[in-house]
């Protein structure tokens, strides 16, 4: 059996979602070991007024295709974008351009996807299920098509407790759905999404279950593999280590964890966060494309012991709000407690002091959409699955010594606390911008906010303290009573320590 670098040899390769995180990953991967892959074509729409050229050129100027664009200053021939709007009806692909790749792609990875957890049902199921249903469609139409590689979630089917990797039977024929919500207007749509998604925490778990199942339908007439990442964070090793240029899933608690702004959050300390990096989910579904079946992937972070406090004190974010500190609970009551006290006090007191000095309040704006990301994300956070990994397992076992470390997915090498110290970093420099040579500067600004806390709760006891002192013969009498023990155990010690001399 050939290499992996050797079966990509010489092939076109089709992907969709080339500019989204995991994309651009899954393209700078090909090209750096698979480096006599022929062409890549990618689908790419025009957006906020940049043209589709516009838009691949500024990609391919992107630090992570550093280490490819020095090896091979051309590699941009390589790739060849389409044109393409994945919403409208034929994906919007030109008749010529149809025509191309009928005739040349041999592979196709599917990774376009909404996966905003408020998606509007429609646009969801447009997205994530319709345009697959249209890729399919031209897949077919491939003369030389070897592979169609689906980019799923393993969160597809998290209303189970324990999932296989098979594809489960859908909660509804796809193609009911789409008869019934075309008539139907937007408001009516929203209105029924609740009961349509049922058990689902959100459109973007149901659209995609919906997905795997068209997918899933097509396999008498073609080469499918579904991909079934968990929660995907930064790279761990390639092409650097701490790759990430997005809010999704954990990096945004992360940040807003570095920068103080988030001081609880509601999760099963016992359970864990399945996160995997994504040049791991990269090199997995190279392998996948390489072998073509059925796969999924997970590593476990336990919520209780994340590291990301311990990595942002080290490492702090430029103007933290308070210094990092997250407490985190799975009780409700809890939880509302330190909202109230380390969210919204403190978001009060600073959008206070901000109308006195004349500004615009935004403190209480910022942690209410925080709040609204973090209930999004609770239902993950607040329980455990168990995935079956048995297929993962076996493609591992398939690959020469040489591919399982060019193309290496094995998590048990992942050491756990360097990896989230890079993420943090990652989300410092990739995501926020930052520069590393301000540390020193952030490191000061945390003293400072620590000394702020420092002199406000002593203040705050000393206040309430007085009060109460004013109020209650009880609470003199006991502040008198502890103040003459502390004078006798002051005069002990000065009697003992003349006795000793
Ligand atoms: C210290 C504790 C450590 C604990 C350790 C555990 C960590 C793990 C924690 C939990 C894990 C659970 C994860 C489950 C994942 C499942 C896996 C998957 O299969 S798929 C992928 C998942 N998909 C998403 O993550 C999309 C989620 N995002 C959304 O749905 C939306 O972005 C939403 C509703 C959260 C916000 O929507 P809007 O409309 O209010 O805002 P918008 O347009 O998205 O963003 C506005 C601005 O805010 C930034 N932003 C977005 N999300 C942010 C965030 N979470 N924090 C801060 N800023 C964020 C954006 O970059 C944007 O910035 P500009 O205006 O362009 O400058
Ligand atoms: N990130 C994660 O944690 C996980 C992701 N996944 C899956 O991995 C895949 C990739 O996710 P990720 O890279 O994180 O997502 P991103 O949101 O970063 O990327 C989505 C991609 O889809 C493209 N796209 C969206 N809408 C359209 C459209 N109408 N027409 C053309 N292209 C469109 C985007 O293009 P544009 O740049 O033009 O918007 C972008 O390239 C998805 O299928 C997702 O379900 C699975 C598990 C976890």
């Amino acid at each position: 059996m050939a290499s992996v670098a050797e079966y990509y040899a010489g092939k076109s390769v089709l992907i969709t979602g080339a500019t989204g995180f995991m994309g651009k990953v899954l393209v700078e991967k090909l090209l750096w070991s698979c480096p006599e892959v022929k062409a890549l074509y990618i689908l790419v729409r025009p957006k906020a007024g940049q043209s589709m050229k516009q838009r691949v050129s500024d990609m391919m100027k992107c630090k992570l295709f550093d280490r490819v664009r020095e090896d091979n200053p051309d590699f941009h021939k390589k790739i060849i974008p389409i044109s393409s709007e994945l919403t409208q009806p034929g994906l919007s692909i030109s008749p010529e351009d149809v025509e191309k790749l009928s005739a040349c792609i041999n592979i196709v990875f599917h990774c376009a996807a909404t996966i905003r957890f408020d998606e509007p049902l429609k646009h969801a199921l447009q997205l994530n299920v319709i345009a697959t249903q249209e890729l399919l469609s031209l897949a077919q139409r491939m003369h030389h098509l070897e592979a169609f590689i689906h980019i799923s979630t393993a969160y597809a089917n998290c209303n189970r407790k324990h999932i296989d990797e098979v594809i489960y039977p859908p909660p509804v024929e796809p193609k009911k759905l789409i008869e019934s919500l075309e008539w139907m207007d937007d408001g009516i749509v929203q209105d029924i999404t609740p009961r349509l998604i049922g058990d689902r925490p959100n459109t973007y778990t149901y659209t995609k279950a919906l997905a795997e199942y068209v997918v899933q339908q097509e396999q008498d007439k073609l080469n499918i593999g579904i991909v079934r990442p968990s929660i995907v964070g930064a790279s761990w090793q390639e092409p650097f280590p701490g790759w990430i240029d997005n809010f999704n899933g954990p990096s945004g608690v992360f940040i807003a964890a570095g920068k103080g702004i988030l001081r609880t959050m509601r999760a099963n300390n016992d359970a864990v966060a399945d996160l995997i990096p994504v040049d791991m989910v990269v090199n997995l579904t190279l392998a996948a494309g390489w072998y073509t079946d059925l796969e999924e992937n997970i590593l476990p972070l336990s919520f209780r012991k994340h590291h990301v406090i311990s990595s942002f004190k080290r490492n702090p974010l430029e103007q933290a709000f308070r210094r990092p500190n997250a407490n985190i609970t799975s009780n409700y009551l809890i939880n509302q407690y330190w909202i109230l006290v380390s969210h919204k006090f403190p978001a009060f007191i600073y959008d206070l002091f901000l109308r006195l000095c004349g500004q615009k309040p935004q403190m209480m704006r910022i942690f209410n959409r925080l709040h609204k990301a973090i209930g999004l994300l609770e239902y993950f956070s607040s329980q455990d699955w168990e995935w079956n990994s048995e297929n993962m397992n076996m493609l591992m076992s398939q690959l020469t010594p040489e591919d399982r470390t060019a193309f290496n997915f094995d998590v048990r090498q992942l050491n756990w606390p360097e990896y989230i110290e890079n993420y943090c970093i990652g989300t410092k420099k990739y995501v926020l911008n930052e520069d590393m040579s301000d540390i020193p500067a952030a490191r000061q600004h945390l003293r400072k906010l620590r000394n702020i806390r420092y002199t406000f709760n002593t203040v705050l006891v000393v206040f309430i303290w007085r009060v109460f002192i004013a109020r209650s013969q009880m609470a003199r009498n006991i502040w008198y009573f502890v103040v003459s023990l502390c004078f006798k155990f002051l005069s002990y010690f000065r009697a003992s320590s003349t006795l000793t001399n």
